[in-house]
């Protein structure tokens, strides 16, 4: 629900990013007069007092752009504040629609790829929602690398289950030859790679680097340019308030069940992760103890997806390597 709003708390705002069969998505041109004028945007606009936040982006649909929203799955909360007001951006994704969008109120409409979203002029309140559009339900770690061929036939096989986005965890010398090995084949498949060595410069070819919890408390600024991706493993709300603040690209957010792996760690349950992700400024992975078809259960309580290791890993060449 979208309750009505004393000047306190942040207005509600829907947000439609809808998608085409060709992964497009649709952006229309602000009026100039408006607030952040002249800048692109996602379709979308206020609730109402006491209207539930699905109706009133169907209302804003149907005002705006002329469609009927018909399959509507969570994307990501945004809270942000602009120095005359504070808003909490819903975004929702519309894979599917009746209808023919057109500039119903005169705006400007384009059709633009996740990629050529980057050069268009948003709002400052967009670009975690923009990142999100780009990234993938499902984010592999890999495990520690032993033997090579094992690896990497077990990673060709994640690629061709449709894995595009790993995370290539070294905490030890690698095999000569393996870390180049991976980048080919990630790339190869239009996947991206991130690495996890401790080291924040990736080697030539790879696409950014992930942060441990201690690398993300020893940093003052973003590590690399906007054209890398960077993600940071946080355990709680002030590491995912630190990402956000050195403006990452993303965050891993666990454990959200019990994990074999930290059977210490006290887990955040699915209501936790909720809650951490709906005060967190960028997209939120759910790690610990997920399963691959649990990315759908982490988008309703507003992730981007989940991360793993062992539930990502190709189960077959796992057992070999036993
Ligand atoms: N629609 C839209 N608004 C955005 C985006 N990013 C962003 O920061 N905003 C801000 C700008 C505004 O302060 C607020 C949305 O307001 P809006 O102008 O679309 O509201 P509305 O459609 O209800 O229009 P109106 O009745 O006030 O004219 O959210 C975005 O991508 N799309
Ligand atoms: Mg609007």
């Amino acid at each position: 629900m979208c309750a009505s709003t004393p000047n306190t708390v942040p207005e509600p705002i829907v947000l439609a990013a809808i998608r085409d069969q060709r992964d497009r998505i649709l952006v229309s041109r602000r009026h100039d007069h408006a607030h952040q004028g002249g800048l692109w945007e996602l379709p979308g606009g206020k609730c109402e007092p006491g209207e539930a936040a699905l109706a009133a982006l169907q209302r804003e649909l149907q005002e705006e752009v002329g469609i009927r929203a018909g399959s509507v799955t969570p994307l990501i909360r945004i809270p942000y504040r602009y120095p005359d007001r504070e808003v909490r951006l819903d975004v929702y994704e519309v894979r599917d629609w009746a209808g023919e969008p057109y500039g119903r109120e005169g705006q400007p409409l384009r059709w633009v790829s996740t990629t050529e979203l980057e050069g268009l002029a948003f709002p400052p309140a967009n670009v975690p929602i923009l990142r999100a559009l780009q990234l993938p339900e499902r984010y592999l770690i890999t495990p520690e690398p032993e033997q090579p061929d094992t690896f990497l036939a077990a990673l060709d096989q994640a690629l061709e289950q449709g894995i595009k986005l790993v995370q290539l965890r070294i905490k030890r010398t690698p095999p000569a030859g393996l870390v180049e090995a991976a980048i080919e084949r990630v790339h190869r498949h239009g996947a991206r790679i991130l690495m996890n060595t401790g080291s924040l410069t990736p080697p030539p070819g790879a696409d950014g680097i992930h942060l441990t919890a201690d690398q993300l408390q020893g940093l003052k600024q973003r590590p690399l340019p906007a054209q890398m991706w960077v993600g940071a493993s946080c355990h709680d709300q002030d590491e995912l308030e630190r990402a956000a603040a050195l403006e990452l690209d993303f965050a891993v957010y666990g454990p959200v069940q019990p994990t074999s792996t930290h059977p210490d760690a006290v887990p955040a349950g699915w209501a936790g992760f909720a809650a951490a992700c709906a005060a967190a400024r960028l997209p939120v992975y759910a790690l610990g103890g997920m399963h691959r078809d649990e990315a759908e259960t982490a988008r309703q309580h507003g992730g981007q997806g989940i991360a793993a290791i062992r539930g990502l890993w190709p189960a077959a060449v796992q057992k070999e390597e036993r």
